[in-house]
């Protein structure tokens, strides 16, 4: 048996799917609402045992919204209607087709726990408490049901005690709908249902023939209906020529960079010093590493540079495509005891995600920018922070580790003073321009286009060029330590960051990602306990549950086991307290964590949910590059070991930077939050200036 589960680009419906196969041990086909032509779905819907229509962004009388779902309830489209459960948009959409009005809710609720109560008169409820807990992610909502529905179950306002419905079902048609989220991950009954919605439609389906879907498959359809490509990354598992010695030395890892710095050696530093990081990374690029640079001003190209001559290549697919080819003739067998042996470490900017249209954005660089950088590093000094040992280690059977090993412990390098960094001028974020954008965020959110928006703004630093980006790292880290702090110096451009937040960590078998919402400034009179108390809230655990339900969707995009290992728990950061999620996937199948990455961006901390409709509104709102600010920085070692941070709390320059001058270079901070319905403007823009502060302290 089939299913078919129609998605409205909405960023919760792989968990749907999980949900769905571990509840019926049927096969689901994921299409979007505008895959098929709605004069054709009765060439397809004899096939399906049943159709489950999932939630989405915008409005259920809205064409493009919608796409074929109308006509799904038309009763067109087969003899026999088909078994339907549609959920949140989709249950909005079955009362739309009967008449019903759908309004808008008076207190909308996004990421909300609330508890429902079922009429226990329905087989959709059987086994499921009388009272249990669900989530709700709505702006619309259907007032009153007419003589062509049924009332399943019900949810109160908490205030106004108004009852909300929850769920109905067709007066003779097998068409059910619940207006809440059974796949969030802190809804409940959520399997229970699906399975009595399969038995509905088990029975239901006694009456109605189905066809083979093997017979379908044969047909062009499933060619157009997959969505989820394989990179071709399958590793060869060959042994590698890979060496390493240790090295018995006081030198802090900042020393050690302080004296390839004075040196003017070139080096890539990935400092995760602490908790959840556990090394640091300096990587030692070579005059024969590989530099590869893609700009999505000119995406059919990647540029790769050797030895300082450059080389153009067409792509024929995508960056991805591009470096899991890289690669793929690289990959090797795990070696156990480092986290990174050689491989490719780098930047990806926000608009290298997907979702993002760059044709009419404003340049900000006089050439192509940088949106994929990354360097092929074969030599580096790796520092294990929980047993302070530290190892050099090179791919690169004529490296010569008596020469580093006598650079560090025989060269000694005077103690300089953090630098305060003196600027020219300081561009911040406009307060009345910030306040139009957050109103229009509130329109979206109450029309039903997004549960959340991540919005942000820049600020641009002019500082005189004869400043280290070395010294600013320094500064930074000083004033702002944190987990995933980074230099990243290219010949284009230059990335300090000063993270809390890691985006992806994987290896062959796992992938992990810890997304971050919900953020309190530390001040004296606020503690941890007292900032756990402000962190315990609905708007604080509405926008982090949002991002954990999308986090899982673009996991179990790819893999069957998916599982949230910590839920919202407060950490402590220099500068504020967070509250943090930890979401972990298996790898059971052919795809591996490029695949992960390469549909996983940009970061759905960084967007908000749906993320491709709040993407698209944040593209018009702000209308600008976000550029390295929102994108990711981090390794993929080529024993398919990889750790990606978020680029925020973070400082870059671009060398072709419009505004820069002869004298002065522009650096670049992005800041900003998630604004949900539960936002307050002053409350918004104090945390958007408190998340700038903590990297624009670097400068006086
Ligand atoms: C947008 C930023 O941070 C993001 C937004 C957060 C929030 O809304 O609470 C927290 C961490 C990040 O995912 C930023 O630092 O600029
Ligand atoms: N989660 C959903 O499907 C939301 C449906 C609709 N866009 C609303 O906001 O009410």
């Amino acid at each position: 048996m089939t299913i078919l589960l129609v998605d409205s680009y909405d960023s919760f419906t792989f968990n749907l799917r999980s949900l769905i196969e571990t509840a019926t041990g049927e096969k689901v086909i994921t299409i979007h609402n505008d895959t098929l032509d709605p004069a054709d779905l009765g060439k397809y819907t004899d096939y399906f045992s049943s159709i489950i229509v999932g939630p989405g962004p915008g409005h259920p009388n809205i064409p493009s919204d919608v796409g074929l779902i109308p006509d799904l309830f038309n009763g067109t489209i087969s003899k026999n209607p088909i078994p339907i459960l549609g959920i949140c948009l989709g249950f909005q959409a079955l009362c739309l087709s009967q008449g019903c009005e759908i309004n808008r809710l008076d207190s909308i609720k996004h990421g909300q726990v609330y508890p429902v109560s079922h009429t226990n008169t329905d087989r959709l409820f059987h086994n499921i408490p009388q009272d249990y807990k669900c989530v709700r992610y709505h702006s619309l909502y259907v007032p009153e049901l007419n003589d062509q529905l049924v009332k399943l179950a019900v949810t109160q306002e908490i205030g106004s005690n108004e009852e909300i419905i929850m769920s109905a079902r067709h007066v003779d048609k097998p068409w059910y709908g619940v207006q809440y989220h059974p796949e969030s991950i802190c809804s409940e009954a959520g399997e229970q249902l699906i399975k009595n919605f399969a038995s509905i439609a088990r029975k239901f389906n006694e009456k109605r023939p189905i066809k083979d879907y093997n017979e379908l498959v044969l047909s062009n359809i499933t060619n157009k209906i997959k969505y989820d490509e394989l990179l071709p990354n399958s590793p060869l598992k060959e042994p590698v020529y890979f060496n390493y010695q240790e090295l018995e030395t006081t030198k802090s890892p900042i020393e050690m960079c302080d004296l390839l710095n004075s040196l003017d050696k070139e080096f890539i530093f990935l400092n995760s010093a602490s908790f959840p990081g556990d090394w640091s990374i300096i990587a030692l690029p070579s005059k024969t590493s590989t530099y590869i640079t893609h700009s999505t001003e000119c995406s059919s190209e990647v540029v790769l540079e050797i030895n300082g001559s450059t080389k153009k290549e067409t792509l024929s697919g995508t960056i991805w495509e591009y470096l899991s080819k890289f690669m793929s003739d690289k990959l090797c067998e795990n070696q156990q005891k480092f986290p990174f042996i050689g491989g490719l470490l780098g930047i990806f900017s926000y608009e290298e995600g997907q979702f993002i249209d760059t044709t009419n954005l404003p340049k900000i660089t006089s050439d192509n920018i940088p949106d994929t950088k990354l360097v092929y590093v074969e030599d580096c000094i790796l520092v294990d922070q929980t047993t302070n040992k530290i190892y050099l280690t090179s791919l690169n059977p004529s490296f010569n580790f008596t020469e580093l090993k006598e650079l560090i412990l025989k060269t000694h390098i005077l103690k300089t003073d953090n630098k305060s960094i003196q600027t020219k001028s300081i561009i911040k974020p406009d307060r009345e321009s910030y306040a139009q954008q957050f109103r229009k965020c509130q329109e979206y959110l109450s029309s039903g286009d997004s549960y959340e928006l991540c919005l942000t703004s820049d600020t641009k630093i002019s500082i005189p060029s004869s400043y280290k980006p070395w010294d600013i790292y320094k500064t930074l880290t000083s004033k702002n330590p944190s987990p995933y702090s980074a230099f990243l110096k290219f010949s284009d451009c230059i990335l300090i960051s000063s993270s809390p937040e890691r985006f992806m960590k994987w290896d062959d078998n796992f992938c992990e990602l810890r997304p971050i919402k919900g953020t309190v400034k530390k001040t004296p009179t606020i503690d941890f306990e007292k900032a756990s108390s402000i962190l315990n809230t609905p708007k604080e655990i509405g926008e982090n549950l949002m991002i954990v339900d999308l986090i899982r969707h673009d996991l179990y995009n790819f893999l069957d086991k998916v599982k949230v290992q910590k839920l919202m728990q407060v950490e402590e950061y220099s500068t504020v307290y967070q509250l943090v999620s930890v979401i972990q996937g298996l790898f059971c199948n052919e795809y591996k964590g490029i695949d992960v990455l390469s549909k996983s961006l940009p970061p759905g901390s960084m967007t908000g949910a749906p993320k491709k409709r709040s993407v698209e509104i944040l593209q018009q709102l702000e209308n600008r590059r976000r550029g390295f600010y929102s994108g990711i920085c981090g390794y993929w070692s080529i024993d398919n070991k990889s750790d990606w941070s978020v680029i925020i709390r973070s400082i870059f320059h671009y060398v072709n930077d419009l505004e820069n001058n002869d004298e002065e270079q522009v650096w670049r901070i992005g800041a900003g939050g998630a604004i949900t319905v539960l936002s307050d403007l002053e409350g918004e823009w104090q945390e958007l200036l408190t998340k700038l502060d903590s990297a624009l302290q670097t400068f006086t």
